[in-house]
């Protein structure tokens, strides 16, 4: 048996959780981060293998029927999925294992993982979100759109999960991030 530990960090685009993951790794660097699969195309300066394994569609329901995702969930267009065999290594090396996935894959992690320990980050407010999004400026106006629109119905479900954080202060975030993380 896998005696690592999986953590779902979850929560609405443009909330912040990207920021969470990279200071997280920055500190404690024995933490292992699942890197996603999608079909979504590459933003500028996105690296193959590190921010995504970036997939055809095709690819990406051939690994669907082939049962290699942990999770997978198609979001504004897009199919984005955890590749189960790396989480499953990182597990088994006895690792905590973190993934930083939507709302839709987060609630599936609970069936094949009912033990995991899945967070929500929770914006100010929407409007917040929304500044944060397009002062990302990685989207274009209607991606943004589609994200704010999904982000209704996701902030309704941060009741499901284990924690909640409002990510207001980046590093008061990141301190009850670590609480939760190292209990
Ligand atoms: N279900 C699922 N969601 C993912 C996965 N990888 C990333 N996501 C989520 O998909 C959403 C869109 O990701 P992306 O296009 O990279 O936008 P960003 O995370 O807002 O920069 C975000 O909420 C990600 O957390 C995954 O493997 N599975
Ligand atoms: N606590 C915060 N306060 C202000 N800006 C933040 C905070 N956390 C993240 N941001 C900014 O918001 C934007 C979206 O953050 P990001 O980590 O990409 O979100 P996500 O991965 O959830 O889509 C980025 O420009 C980031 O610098």
């Amino acid at each position: 048996m896998a005696n690592g530990e999986l953590i779902v960090i979850t929560g609405p685009s443009g909330v912040g959780k990207g920021t969470l993951v990279k200071l997280l790794l920055a500190h404690h660097p024995e933490l292992s981060v699942s890197t996603s699969a999608t079909t979504r195309a590459p933003r500028e300066g996105e690296v193959e293998g590190k921010d995504y394994y970036f997939l055809s569609s095709e690819e990406f329901e051939t690994m669907i029927e082939n049962g290699e995702f942990l999770e997978w969930a198609k979001y504004t267009g897009n199919y984005y999925g955890t590749p189960k065999k790396a989480v499953e290594e990182q597990l088994q090396a006895g690792k905590k294992v973190i993934l930083e996935i939507e709302v839709v894959g987060a609630r599936k992690v609970q069936e094949s993982f009912p033990e995991a320990t899945r967070i929500f980050i929770l914006p100010p407010s929407l409007p917040v979100l929304e500044q944060r999004l397009e002062k990302r400026g990685k989207d274009d106006p209607k991606a943004i759109e589609q994200r704010l629109a999904e982000a209704k119905t996701e902030i309704a479900a941060a009741e499901e999960f284990d924690y909640a954080i409002v990510n207001d202060d980046i590093d008061r975030s990141l301190i009850e991030l670590e609480k939760i993380i190292f209990q």
